[in-house]
């Protein structure tokens, strides 16, 4: 697996904490920037990272910032992204089984560093299950390429 990770200054230091745990987990990532906690603009990180989601160069991508709802709003934009802001277990899970999500988003501002860095495992681990599923994310890419199937 890998994985593309950005973040804006509002999680530039949770975005090092997963790093450090992907790491650990020997998954291959590319970091994304930003490298400092001076002040940026996060879609100028959430773009790099959805668009190499999109093009397939990785298989999932993770964005931080203070809140993660820039980064969730910024990245699903780019046609192909199912960006999924969580902070609880339950939810990182369900993303995975149902949406098939392939950007994680969150918020450093928010959560804890021992919460989100479960989230990030059951996000990765997780596979879709497809099905009835597979159905509904036809129709959100259906809606993203303007096509009313109804
Ligand atoms: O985009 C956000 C909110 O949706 C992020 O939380 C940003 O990190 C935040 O807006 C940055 O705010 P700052 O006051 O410029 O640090």
């Amino acid at each position: 697996m890998k994985v593309a990770i950005g973040s804006d200054h509002g999680g530039f230091r949770l975005k090092e904490e997963i790093k450090k745990y992907l790491e650990s987990l020997q998954i291959e990532y590319k970091d994304f920037g930003t490298y400092s906690e001076e002040s940026v603009d996060y879609p100028d990180f959430a773009r790099p990272v959805a668009e190499g989601v999109a093009r397939g160069e990785f298989d999932r991508g993770i964005l931080i910032c203070g809140t993660g709802i820039g980064m969730s709003i910024a990245a699903n934009k780019v046609p192909g992204i199912r960006a999924a802001l969580c902070h609880d277990c339950f939810s990182a899970r369900a993303t995975r089984e149902h949406n098939d999500s392939n950007v994680l988003c969150l918020g450093e501002r928010v959560i804890g560093k021992g919460l989100a860095l479960d989230i990030v495992k059951i996000w990765l681990e997780t596979e879709f299950v497809g099905g009835r599923h597979q159905r509904r994310i036809d129709k959100i890419t259906s809606l993203e390429r303007g096509i009313n199937n109804g």
